[in-house]
């Protein structure tokens, strides 16, 4: 049985249609990744999943209970960490997770609300209000408000989205020990180096199409997986490039132009000899193997 399934999944707004067509399977014990572009769907998707949405069609189910027609069992199982802060003000963070555990009848749960508060390191903040803690913090309660009933399944929506350097760390290291700890987990995030660090199985989301779904390795091994890019600093800017190198540019911006090789067959040093007979004095040179971003940008560029 997987964590999460989804099967012909379709949600249209008036003006889009968000989700054309969507098939993926989060198996038990992964860290999934979902990436996507501003728009791709990311967001509807997780609601969809958290049962906050309604679709047009297919069958969605967190392990094995449909989201329709078995709302209460599937919502149990699923700890979903919204992108928007949203959050009562009058009520401090200790209330805040009392009244959601009472959500789901759980009405003597504070030594794992303590434990919750030690490992997102809000104990200290346990009594303070809501509308007095910084971004960050709110962020933190909403993660544990997400656990309060402790779910088999945590799905969590840029939960590093305007966090600071240090929080994002420890907040990586938090999601990493629920994970360790038997915890399915699906994160969607902008931050290409995020799901490289983390998850083990990566869906790339484009205006509402899955474009890609495979390990982070396979990813990587696709043909784009097989260039490297070459920034190259000249004195001057560059008038023109050589005719065969124009194809190659990726960037471009005065001194600079940044060139997307093929590792097997572009030499860099042919690259950089073309460049010096077209009267380009070179001061600087920068080269770095394709990353996950490559794979991103090549996916879901244009159409
Ligand atoms: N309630 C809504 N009413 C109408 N259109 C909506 C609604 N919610 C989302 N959309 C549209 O559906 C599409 C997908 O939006 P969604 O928020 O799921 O994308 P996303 O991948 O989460 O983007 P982001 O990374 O910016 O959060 C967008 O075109 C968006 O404008």
């Amino acid at each position: 049985m997987s964590a999460i399934s989804i099967s012909g999944l379709h949600k249209r707004y008036p003006r889009v249609h968000a989700l054309d067509g969507i098939d993926l399977a989060v198996e038990r014990g992964e860290f999934f990744g979902l990436l996507g572009p501003n728009g791709a769907g990311k967001s509807t998707l997780i609601n969809i999943v958290a049962g906050l949405t309604r679709f047009d069609a297919g069958r969605v189910s967190v392990l094995g209970h449909d989201v329709v027609t078995d709302y209460r069992k599937a919502r149990r199982l699923i700890g979903v960490v919204p992108q928007e802060l949203t959050y009562d003000p009058f009520f401090n963070v200790r209330e805040v997770l009392r009244i959601q555990s009472g959500y789901f009848g759980l009405h003597k749960n504070d030594a794992w609300i303590d434990e919750l508060l030690a490992a997102l390191m809000l104990t200290e903040k346990a009594g303070a209000n809501m509308r007095a803690l910084s971004g960050g913090m709110k962020r933190r309660v909403m993660i544990a408000q997400a656990l309060v009933h402790r779910p088999e399944v945590v799905v969590l929506d840029e939960p590093t989205a305007g966090v600071d350097v240090e929080l994002r760390k420890s907040l990586w290291a938090f999601i990493r020990r629920l994970h360790s700890e038997g915890h399915t987990i699906v994160l969607t995030t902008h931050y290409l180096e995020e799901a490289e660090a983390l998850c083990n199985r990566i869906a790339i989301l484009n205006r509402g199409r899955l474009v890609a779904l495979d390990t982070k390795p396979a990813l990587l091994a696709r043909g784009i997986g097989r260039t490297r890019r070459v920034c190259v600093t000249t004195e001057q800017p560059l008038a023109g490039l050589p005719g065969a190198l124009e194809q190659k540019v990726r960037r471009r911006d005065g001194h600079m132009v940044e060139l997307q090789l093929d590792k097997g067959t572009d030499s860099v040093m042919a690259v950089l000899d073309a460049l010096r007979a077209h009267g380009a004095v070179i001061t600087d040179l920068n080269m770095e193997g394709a990353d996950l971003e490559d794979v991103f940008v090549e996916l879901t560029r244009g159409k």
